[in-house]
């Protein structure tokens, strides 16, 4: 250094310093990866780096709670009242962007994947907080050894573990299926590669990357179709689990800290008003049939649980011999591709429902009513206070939060002020964003948009299995282009065409916009990829596959 700086020792001061400050931000701390094998635990324990908050997120927790009641509800309408009034579905809106029920059938996956309240306790989440595929792999080691055959790594036969998805229309279990199947493909590839040994560390290491294609699909194919990204031939996507170093203006973006979901989460996400027409009929029957009754409308919600409960209890102790929509298991357990096939394929042509009030089943009343009682007994804050709390500006009157004046007068007489509209009824009635835009193609409601994306993110990058613990060495050096087809000529964001080729083999032409963009219905993606002016569409097969 030079003798004109040596002589000014607060500016040698403050050089030293940066440089230190960026020495010692190189090294995470506490340390983000440990040597030797890291493996997600079964009931999403130590999914934090920190050893501290070890506990967070793991399966039977309480919901965190991210917003205090600021000011105090006064007298709350009845929850039949408000379900009635201006949350029950009279007739269909289907979704002014084209999105099939089968992205919903995603969507049930992930929510039943980060919720599992106790029927008992509501303020307990039997599930991990994280995107880690408990419904296929359970929540505990009890519920993971079911499904496990304890040999070769391998999960039993077109098997899951959480029974709430049987009660799910058809096309959620068979998306599930895919994923069961991909778990086995994959810990067959890494046996044959001669470097595993024994069943623990082959299931192990087939969990972390079959975790590790749900998220990419989450992130490239959902979130995608969600902001609407295939209007543009750009392959951008959003992607909460990349690194971000320090620089000199700010520090590293942390990772792996781990996450704990909150109540509010839970009914950020309850998106009902997306079922499609004909899932919607479906669950009226189902719940006709185990309820026993022909008038949903007159159960009571304790009679509602007694009777769910004791479904799930009459069902086989062993998830490998249960079955949805009378399918009918092959001498070796797995379910015919051709049905599986069939539930995605006719999943894609339905179209979903549109958000927004009045757009919720009928079917599903008992549910929401409990809902809405529930929230009150937790001390769920209102839609204001969740406004605020994202620093967007909260509604002043009811005309502010919907354009539409029935529903506002509607949601006066309920409510008398608009300080008073409670959380989820608020989501589920607030104006919405457009259909077919960019950047909002899912349209949903304006708060609901903006708070899904601060949960999604926090949940995925503060899961050390998405980030850091998914390195090379945890993954076995698996080529993540293992699953892609040799003859792929399509250079695209997407992957879930991968799943679906790989695990229903010889029933999509690979060229098929049922594999390749089965979350909007077909004729859709047709209009927006002639829309955005380059050739791709001509190089895809638009017709129903003939399964
Ligand atoms: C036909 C389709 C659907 C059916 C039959 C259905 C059924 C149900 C039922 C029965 C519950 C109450 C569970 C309980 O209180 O224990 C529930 C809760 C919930 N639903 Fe749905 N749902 C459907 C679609 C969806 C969709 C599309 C989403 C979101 C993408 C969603 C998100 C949720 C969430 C987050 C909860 C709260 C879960 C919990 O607290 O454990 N559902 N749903
Ligand atoms: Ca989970």
């Amino acid at each position: 250094m030079s003798n004109r700086y040596s002589k000014d020792p607060e500016l040698v001061n403050f050089l030293e310093r940066l440089l230190i400050t960026q020495l010692w931000n190189d090294i995470t701390k506490p340390p983000s990866m440990l040597a030797g094998y890291s493996y997600r635990s079964s009931d999403g324990s130590d999914y934090s780096r920190l050893i501290l908050y070890s506990h967070l997120g793991k399966a039977g927790s309480q919901y965190a709670r991210s917003v205090p009641i600021q000011k105090p509800f006064s007298k709350l309408p009845d929850a039949g009242q408000i379900f009635d009034s201006v949350m029950k579905r009279d007739k269909f809106i289907p979704h002014g962007s084209g999105i099939s029920a089968t992205m919903f059938y995603l969507a049930i996956i992930i929510t039943h994947d980060l919720f599992n309240s106790d029927p008992l306790n509501h303020s307990i989440n039997r599930n991990s907080s994280y995107a880690d595929l408990s419904p296929l792999y359970g929540n505990s080691n009890e519920e993971q050894a079911k499904v496990r055959t304890g040999v070769l790594g391998h999960l039993k036969p077109d098997t899951f573990a959480d029974s709430r998805m049987l009660l799910q229309p058809p096309g959620v279990g068979s998306l599930l299926i895919l994923f069961s199947r991909n778990h086995n493909y994959i810990a067959d590839y890494l046996y044959k590669t001669g470097k595993f040994k024994d069943d623990e560390h082959l299931f192990q290491t087939a969990r972390l990357i079959n975790c590790g294609y749900y998220l990419k699909i989450i992130l490239r194919d959902y979130l995608s179709a969600i902001l609407g990204l295939d209007r543009t031939p750009s392959n951008w996507f959003l992607d909460p689990t990349k690194p971000y170093g320090s620089s000199l203006l700010s520090g590293p973006l942390p990772t792996g800290t781990g996450n704990q979901i909150s109540i509010e989460f839970n009914y950020i996400y309850r998106w009902h008003p997306a079922i499609s027409e004909a899932d919607a009929e479906w669950i009226d029957n189902e719940f006709k049939r185990i309820l026993k009754t022909d008038n949903l409308e007159n159960v009571d919600p304790n009679t509602f649980v007694k009777k769910m409960s004791k479904w799930h209890r009459s069902l086989p102790k062993e998830p490998s011999k249960w079955t949805f929509n009378n399918m009918k298991r092959d001498k070796n357990g797995k379910f015919p591709d051709r049905d599986i096939a069939k539930e995605l394929i006719e999943g894609t042509e339905k179209i979903a429902g549109a958000f927004g009030a009045n757009n919720i089943p009928s079917a599903l009343r008992i549910i929401e009513i409990a809902g809405i009682q529930t929230a009150r007994e937790l001390g769920v804050c209102s839609l204001n206070d969740l406004r605020k709390f994202l620093n967007l500006v909260p509604y002043a009157s009811f005309e502010d939060m919907t354009a539409d004046k029935e529903l506002a007068t509607k949601l006066k007489t309920l409510y008398g002020d608009i300080n008073n509209v409670e959380l989820y009824p608020g989501l589920m009635t607030e104006k919405t964003k457009p259909s077919d835009k960019l950047g909002s193609a899912i349209a949903l409601p304006f708060t609901t948009s903006r708070a899904i994306l601060s949960d999604a993110v926090n949940l995925v990058r503060n899961d050390r299995f998405a980030t850091d613990d998914l390195n090379q060495h945890n993954i076995g050096y698996w080529d993540w282009k293992n699953l892609e087809l040799p003859d792929k000529q399509f250079e695209s964001r997407s992957i879930i065409h991968q799943l679906i080729l790989k695990h229903l083999p010889g029933r999509y032409p690979n060229d098929s916009v049922y594999a390749l963009y089965p979350f909007l219905l077909p004729t859709k993606t047709k209009e927006i990829l002639i829309q955005r002016g380059d050739e791709l569409w001509k190089s895809i097969d638009f017709n129903r596959p003939r399964i």
